[in-house]
């Protein structure tokens, strides 16, 4: 499998302060990262960083062989980068139909699957399809969630980026959301980083996992084998047992 993401001795943080240090990753394409760790442990920042929404200091990001780090944040779209922020920020004085049209791009050329369009997005989210003239003000928090997730895949990104997807969310929800994420990576084949605060679930449907500690990486490994060793997850999260 070819290599979509490197980062290599990525630092980052905000204005002087810095959050992430010497942080080295790699996804496969067509892989799911879950990216896990206690709060305030540099996830979103990590996240963000990808996005191009913080202050980077030192190292380089490259996606499919582009110098992502070079790009600024309005461009990363452009170059593959799918962004669902914790805040979800849908556009609320818009409705969801035009939320959707609004970001659209055109599928990416070599592409396997089908590209994304707002008719894809409701084959997926049939709630969403019945609320296409409603706008943002009128959502649920998981109908908000999910048309973020519409939002981002309509950018038919290389690499969707789904900070805290289930949070604050219904467990019906959670799990209709658990399910499409699953149809998006497993069988859509997009690549995908996940930030949970639920690591089984989603180690359940990720490939890979990386933990992070105080801004660094503390753990890489199959997604598989971290699930395999619940001690283990429970001493890299700072879980009593
Ligand atoms: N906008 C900001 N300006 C300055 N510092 C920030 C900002 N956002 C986050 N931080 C700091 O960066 C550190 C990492 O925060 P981050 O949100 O990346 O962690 P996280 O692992 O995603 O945590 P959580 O699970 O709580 O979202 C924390 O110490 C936090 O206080």
């Amino acid at each position: 499998m070819s290599e979509l993401l490197k980062i290599e001795g990525l630092s980052a943080g905000y204005g002087e302060a810095v959050v992430l240090q010497g942080v080295s990753l790699s996804l496969a394409e067509g892989e799911t990262l879950a990216l896990l760790g206690r709060n305030g442990t540099g996830k979103t920042t990590l996240i963000n960083t990808l996005a191009g929404a913080t202050r980077q200091h030192a190292g380089t990001v490259a996606l499919g062989g582009v110098a992502l780090h070079r790009l600024p944040a309005h461009e990363r779209a452009a170059a593959g980068i799918g962004w669902v922020p914790q805040e979800r920020n849908i556009f609320k004085s818009l409705t969801v139909h035009e939320n959707l049209t609004a970001v659209a791009r055109p599928g990416r050329k070599g592409a396997t699957a089908a590209p994304w369009t707002p008719d894809k997005v409701y084959a997926m989210f049939p709630r969403l399809a019945e609320r296409k003239t409603n706008l943002g003000t009128q959502l649920s928090g998981g109908e908000q969630q999910m048309l973020a997730v519409g939002r981002a895949l309509v950018l038919n990104p290389r690499l969707l980026l789904l900070d805290e997807p289930l949070e604050g969310l219904a467990p019906i929800i959670v799990e209709e959301l658990l399910r499409a994420i699953r149809r998006i990576t497993r069988e859509e084949g997009l690549s995908a980083i996940i930030v949970e605060q639920h690591p089984q679930a989603i180690l359940a449907i990720s490939d890979q996992a990386a933990v992070l500690d105080r801004g660094t990486v503390v753990h890489t490994g199959t997604a598989a084998s971290l699930s395999a060793q619940p001690e283990l997850l429970d001493r890299l999260l700072g879980v009593a047992r």
